[in-house]
């Protein structure tokens, strides 16, 4: 299954983008052996418009129009259901049998995700109750993939 990560604004040259790319590229070498992918990292334009119910739109927008058709889609918002590592991982290896070709995990930016997205969401995850910035939560779901792969694979790197 190849899994595509999609953020709303940029994560700029500096050490978070490093620590994210390292985990990333972690992810991308050991998912293919258990049958996962990384297809694509992007990144949406955050809105300037005046009101947070028209920018949360206009940032959907851009991630609906990223998603490829029949896609699986994962949110992140701190709201969603928190997993702990195992339980991801099963999720992810789930949805793998599932026979869907895509998954998209969204994170949205300041003012969180629109309704809509929700709506049609197979899962909505939490990283814990409190708010992270997007910045951070790039790092936590790329070293979560990674540590899910391992997990999956049942390299050392994860121990329970
Ligand atoms: C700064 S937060 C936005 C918070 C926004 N006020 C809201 O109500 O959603 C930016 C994005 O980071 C992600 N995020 C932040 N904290 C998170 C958490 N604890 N669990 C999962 N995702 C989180 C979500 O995708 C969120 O849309």
């Amino acid at each position: 299954m190849r899994i595509g990560l999609f953020a709303v604004g940029r994560l700029k040259a500096g050490p978070e983008k490093d620590l994210a790319v390292r985990y990333l590229d972690r992810f991308a070498k050991t998912g293919p052996a258990v049958g996962l992918e990384l297809a694509r990292v992007a990144e949406m334009v955050e809105s300037r418009a005046a009101n947070a119910e028209t920018r949360k739109r206009e940032e959907a927008v851009q991630l609906e129009k990223a998603l490829v058709d029949g896609s699986l889609l994962v949110l992140l918002d701190e709201r969603g259901k928190a997993l702990d590592s195992e339980a991801f991982a099963n999720l992810l290896a789930t949805f793998r049998d599932s026979g869907k070709r895509d998954l998209m995990i969204a994170i949205g930016g300041a003012d969180g995700l629109d309704p809509a997205l929700h709506a049609r969401a197979d899962a909505v995850l939490c990283l814990g109750k409190m708010t992270w910035p997007h910045q951070l939560v790039r790092i936590l779901i790329a070293e979560q993939l990674y540590r899910a792969v391992t997990i999956l694979s049942g390299h050392p790197y994860h121990r329970a």
